[in-house]
């Protein structure tokens, strides 16, 4: 047989990669336009540049003012340079008298002076200014980037595509500070460009096309190798967070166990050296496509050079144009040339930050567009009736419905159960129902309004949450009880109650510096809590939020016995206050006292009843019930 000496690229379409399967593909095609050709690059910048100048009207005008002012003025300083020398040439090679060349080019020289005066103050002002403005900026941008994240629909948030591109646009947002130093330094060196050429054009219009002749091959090559650097990185996005997140995975204090007692770490190190190889080999391709770009360059710019002198040789032995016009043209280009060089650096710079930056305003444009509406109808207290009627909901990509015409009543202040086996859609049931997901089909109705068409920061206002994946909260064990209503100032008397209700007060008692210790093992001081105590925190929470309706999946999996019975009861009491439970859970003995069982089973209710009713039926509740029951019996 023959074998194929192709190299394997993970990535490529067919291919699965052994650690993340589909999930190591490219997250985006090479763009179109962007990284393909110099042309596309160059019409990026505008938009650049455009995007840069609104963030800075918006962070600091002063500082923008200033620095654009110090910018036009640095341009006026530079061609009258420029001119200045053209006079000081021709007084020097003048027929006049030595005393009278003097006096001539006295107040050339001091206008000469005054020039150069002005530009170093117009370069430390730009400085000054330059540097007070980027942090501003960056700052802007990514608050501006967070204020729209945390508003996004949680599928969309949930999205790979989505994700990938929120960690570029982070990018791009703290890209923003450097981008404002290069786009000052651009600025400075296209207005010295522009400068010469504005001296070239007033010397002898036909010196003016010289200096676009020999400007022409660097910035081919600066846009062409910043838009293939910006198509890599944006090609191997997924690739690029795979490696950091085996890193990370190495190194973190939740896999370390693992880590170290499965002998994962040699395992992850193999693969981290084997994804690593592929980003080195991208590194490498990039790197030699450069050189060969910039070869071409240079060998273009010698030529251009060659051709520019020459022209001027011409002109001056045709006796089209003087001594002086040409020395003062072959400086004006020298000049021109060196301001390219720093026009080029700053360019290459600031066009694959401003690529990113791009990249930072679309997404905050797409989620913008993703977020969840801030208007729609209030929610009416008290919430009587929360329905669900032929409820279907796929998450995105998935082939099969997780909710397959789900139809559901709970009404106020019953205790609703949903059970049934590991992925039958519970969860996600729980979560159309809390409105963070929308429905595919059918509705979920709270007092008779659909989620979608409500204003759902009322809706959510009225909902206690403990998530089977809670957040441990990095802070202080204070802060992880009052984060149930962040919105508020803490409320001592509250948080004493809600610790009480859920047990988190013996957690608290035990710890050093009690409600302010810090539960945030990475940080100094910081401690760990168990997983049963992590749980009753979580509870906690619940309690201080104090809402009218509560639902909690799996809120006691990590509980002691005691505290297990404690915790429903406690569920249970609140319902007869009034509260509405929707209770999620896997122990059917605490499910018995609900006032409704609903038996899911792959994304539909299969079953539903009390527990009397569903034990007399014999279904599939009663032989999940005795199965559980059967396990406490012991033979005598
Ligand atoms: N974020 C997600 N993206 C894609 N599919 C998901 C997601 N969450 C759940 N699923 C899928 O939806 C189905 C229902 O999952 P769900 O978490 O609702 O089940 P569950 O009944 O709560 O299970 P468990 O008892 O294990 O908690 C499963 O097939 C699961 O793989």
């Amino acid at each position: 047989m023959r074998r194929t000496n192709r190299r394997r690229v993970p990535g490529r379409t067919a291919e699965r990669d052994p650690l993340f399967g589909r999930g190591l593909r490219f997250a985006h095609d090479a763009p179109s336009g962007t990284g393909a050709g110099s042309l596309a690059t160059l019409r990026e910048l505008p938009a650049i540049v455009g995007t840069a100048l609104r963030l800075g009207r918006r962070a600091d005008p002063a500082a923008l003012a200033a620095v654009v002012t110090s910018q036009l003025v640095l341009g006026v300083a530079a061609a009258a340079t420029y001119l200045t020398t053209q006079r000081l040439l021709t007084g020097l090679f003048s027929a006049a008298p030595a005393d009278a060349k003097v006096r001539a080019l006295v107040p050339v020289a001091a206008v000469m002076a005054g020039a150069m005066a002005a530009r170093g103050l117009c370069e430390a002002v730009a400085i000054a200014a330059s540097g007070r403005l980027g942090p501003r900026i960056a700052r802007l941008a990514q608050l501006t980037l967070l204020e729209r994240a945390v508003r996004v629909e949680q599928a969309v948030m949930e999205d790979a595509d989505f994700h990938d591109r929120l960690g570029t646009a982070r990018q791009g947002a703290a890209a923003t500070s450097r981008a404002t130093q290069s786009a000052v330094g651009l600025c400075g060196g296209l207005v010295s460009i522009l400068a010469a050429l504005w001296v070239l054009l007033a010397l002898n219009p036909l010196l003016a096309p010289l200096l676009v002749v020999a400007l022409a091959p660097r910035a081919w090559s600066v846009a062409r190798t910043a838009g293939a650097r910006h198509a890599s990185t944006k090609r191997w996005m997924q690739l690029t967070r795979q490696i950091d997140l085996l890193g990370q995975l190495m190194t973190s204090h939740e896999a370390a166990e693992e880590v170290r007692a499965h002998r994962v770490g040699g395992f992850l190190l193999a693969h981290y050296r084997r994804l690593a190889t592929v980003s080195t080999r991208e590194q490498a391709r990039l790197a030699r496509e450069e050189a060969l770009t910039r070869a071409l360059a240079g060998a273009l710019s010698g030529l251009a050079a060659l051709g520019v002198y020459g022209v001027l040789v011409l002109l001056v032995v045709d006796g089209r144009t003087t001594f002086a016009v040409a020395g003062t043209a072959a400086f004006a280009i020298r000049s021109g040339l060196a301001s390219l060089t720093s026009f080029v650096m700053q360019f290459q710079q600031l066009y694959q930050d401003g690529l990113l930056i791009v990249e930072w305003r679309e997404v905050c444009a797409r989620a913008e567009e993703a977020a969840v509406p801030a208007r729609g109808t209030p929610l009416a207290s008290p919430v009587e009736t929360i329905s669900t009627r032929g409820l279907r909901f796929s998450y995105p990509g998935a082939r099969t419905p997780a909710l397959d015409g789900v139809d559901l009543d709970i009404r106020r202040g019953e205790v609703v159960a949903l059970i049934g086996a590991n992925g039958s859609g519970k969860s996600t049931l729980a979560k159309l129902l809390a409105g963070l997901y929308l429905p595919s089909s059918g509705s979920v109705r709270w007092n008779g309004v659909a989620t979608g068409d409500l204003d759902r920061a009322t809706l959510w206002d009225r909902i206690a949450l403990v998530s089977q994946d809670f957040v441990q909260w990095p802070f202080t064990a204070r802060m992880n009880v009052v984060a149930g209503r962040a919105d508020r100032d803490a409320d001592e008397p509250r948080l004493a109650h809600a610790a009480r209700s859920s047990g988190a007060d013996a957690v608290v008692d035990r710890l050093d510096d009690g409600w302010d210790t810090l539960l945030a093992r990475e940080f100094f001081g910081g401690t760990d809590l168990s997983g049963g105590q992590w749980q009753r925190l979580g509870l906690a929470r619940a309690w201080y939020r104090g809402a009218p309706v509560l639902i909690v999946d799996e809120p006691t999996s990590a509980l002691d016995p005691a505290a297990e019975i404690d915790a429903f009861r406690r569920i249970t009491e609140s319902a007869a206050r009034g509260t509405t439970v929707i209770l999620i859970t896997h122990r059917l003995a605490s499910v018995a006292r609900a006032d409704r069982i609903h038996v899911l089973e792959a994304g539909r209710i299969v079953e539903e009843g009390t527990h009397a009713t569903l034990m007399a039926a014999g279904g599939r509740y009663a032989a999940m019930y005795r199965l559980q029951a059967e396990q406490f019996l012991v033979d005598r």
